[in-house]
């Protein structure tokens, strides 16, 4: 399939009239062809206004349609062969090994979100039948279903072109729950952005769905994004990306005349808390784990631990030496984009220059777009005095903490921001000590998890990707997991409706065979 460089708006294919840029090879530094056009604010209003024209009948498609639908996003990101891996590799710089298994992420999640909605369970249909005899009032009959929001915008994350992108888990949410997308590309990858957004758009038009259920655009700036943000016909919007970006789509979301709610999974440095017991048997062992979770992709993963905290002793001098010295052996590597590895190179520079911070090793120096393993230490009371501690390095760099105590562990995670994941190392002789750390941690994160690191979610149906601010900018939700689709879909009451004017979910003999909540009991189909 050639990439045009073009953007996808409904059913076309449009050489935007925007600035030119082209992708760049992340291993060089050299531009890629051919080259992209942005998007023109008649572009950015025509893609809203298709998706807008398209809600009303692809939000009532059949659970079995869009079912289908998902499958044959699927099928077709997969019919597109090694090229999207070849040229995913070059936008990316990832290995070939680390995208054949993020498509099978990408292409599982849509799969999962095809088994959701045939499930229909997530339109959470209640009935509350009338009782006109209650007295000293009759009660009306009242009916409810979730329906979908409406258009949504997703921004596509650097650091997954696929799983996190024009056709990851915000728009298989998105799709599933009912809702268009207009899916804004990453300029870090706009070739792979195209070939899976031709993907999306061919099986639209397989499936015979309007052409405004899903469009692409393209820009390498942000007025693009700003101008599809402030769209009155968007509902919501996913992100994944920085703090900075994230919080400025906030903002515009929040200034609009009618705000709208914005998913952004932003920054995150996931505590790891090594308990003494664990840290006395194998602190060697975890130490050399750690080292291969915190290179994993070159460090640039949202939930990459960027923080250790442990109790000082010889336990901990062990984890260190472990850690050091398989880091000191561990390859540098290409990073996202030279932007990312600008910013890293600075987050690591600043602590390197930090008086309160030692370096404790560096792993093997590399090119000019590589990003060099770091691994530092400090005490606690100079991680509490000092807030630049905490804040997220974007790759291979990693903070340990000596604390005095398990009473100091918990004061540093009480003054925490939010993250999406926290991991405890621990044996059996550390559950007091995790019982007491389990009630922070809860407040303070979206997934704990125990002997292992945050790296690699599963995508499943008791996921949760997400946290409190500023992990993601609302910790009520998970942009991972089936429970993602509760993003897009508000709640419809429907109080005396005739049978013939309600929903298919629910009409009295339930033809769609769901779960309902009957006066608030769960009631199998046919009961
Ligand atoms: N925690 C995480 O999961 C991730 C964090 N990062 C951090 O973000 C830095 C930059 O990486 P990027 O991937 O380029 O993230 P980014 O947040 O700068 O950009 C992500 C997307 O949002 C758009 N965008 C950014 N700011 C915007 C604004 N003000 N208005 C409208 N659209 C806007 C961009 O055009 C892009 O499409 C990295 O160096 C790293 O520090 C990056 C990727 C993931
Ligand atoms: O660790 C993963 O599998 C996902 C990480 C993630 O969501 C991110 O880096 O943006």
């Amino acid at each position: 399939m050639p990439i045009t460089g073009e953007n996808l708006i409904g059913a076309a294919a449009r050489r935007g009239g925007g600035e030119t840029f082209r992708a760049v090879e992340a291993a060089t530094g050299n531009s890629l062809e051919p080259a992209f056009a942005a998007a023109t604010p008649a572009d950015v209003d025509q893609a809203c206004a298709l998706a807008a024209e398209a809600f009303d009948t692809y939000r009532e498609t059949s659970l079995e349609d869009r079912a289908r639908f998902l499958e044959a996003v699927a099928e077709a990101i997969l019919g597109i062969g090694d090229e999207l891996i070849v040229r995913c590799m070059a936008e990316s710089g990832l290995p070939r090994a680390r995208l054949e298994g993020e498509r099978g992420r990408t292409v599982g999640q849509l799969k999962m979100f095809a088994g959701v909605v045939r499930d229909g369970g997530f339109l959470e249909a209640r009935v509350d039948p009338a009782q006109p005899e209650r007295k000293p009032l009759p009660r009306p009959d009242l009916r409810l279903r979730q329906i979908a929001v409406g258009p949504v915008a997703v921004f596509g994350a650097s650091n997954f072109p696929l799983a996190f992108s024009v056709a990851g888990g915000d728009t298989a949410s998105a799709l599933a729950a009912g809702c268009p997308v207009v899916a804004k590309a990453h300029p870090a990858h706009p070739g792979t952005s195209e070939l899976v957004g031709r993907a999306v758009q061919a099986a639209v038009k397989q499936c015979g769905l309007p052409e405004g259920v899903f469009s692409l655009l393209m820009d390498a700036g942000i007025s693009v994004g700003q101008a599809l943000v402030a769209d009155p016909r968007i509902a919501a919007v996913g992100f994944t990306g920085s703090r900075r970006g994230g919080v400025a789509l906030m903002q515009a979301a929040a200034a609009r005349p009618v705000p709208i709610p914005v998913y952004a999974e932003m920054s995150s440095i996931n505590p790891v808390v090594l308990l003494p017991a664990a840290l006395e048997a194998r602190g060697r062992d975890i130490g050399r784990a750690f080292a291969g979770s915190l290179t994993l992709g070159s460090g640039q993963f949202c939930t990459n631990p960027g923080l250790i905290l442990a109790v000082e002793g010889a336990g901990l001098d062990g984890f260190v030496e472990a850690a050091s010295a398989a880091l000191t052996e561990i390859q540098a590597a290409t990073m996202l984009t030279p932007g990312i590895h600008k910013a890293y190179c600075a987050g690591v520079a600043a602590l390197e220059t930090n008086p309160a911070v030692t370096t404790l090793a560096r792993g093997l120096a590399g090119g000019t777009h590589q990003g060099q393993a770091a691994l530092f230490s400090t005490t606690a009371d100079a991680f509490l005095a000092d807030h630049t501690l905490a804040e997220e390095v974007f790759g291979a760099a990693s903070l340990v903490v000596r604390c005095r105590d398990l009473a100091t562990i918990k004061a540093v995670l009480e003054r925490l921001e939010g993250q999406l994941t926290a991991a405890l190392h621990l044996d059996e002789a550390d559950h007091d000590a995790a019982r007491a750390l389990l009630p922070v941690l809860e407040r303070r994160v979206g997934r704990i998890l125990v002997n292992g690191f945050g790296t690699g979610v599963e995508v499943g149906h008791a996921m949760v990707h997400g946290g409190p601010y500023p992990a993601t900018s609302d910790g009520r939700t998970t942009s991972v997991g089936s429970l993602a689709i509760h993003r897009f879909l508000r709640p419809v009451s429907y109080q005396d409706l005739p049978d013939a004017l309600l929903p298919a979910a629910l009409k009295d003999a339930n033809p769609l065979k769901l779960w309902r909540r009957q006066d608030g009991k769960a009631v199998a189909p046919g009961a």
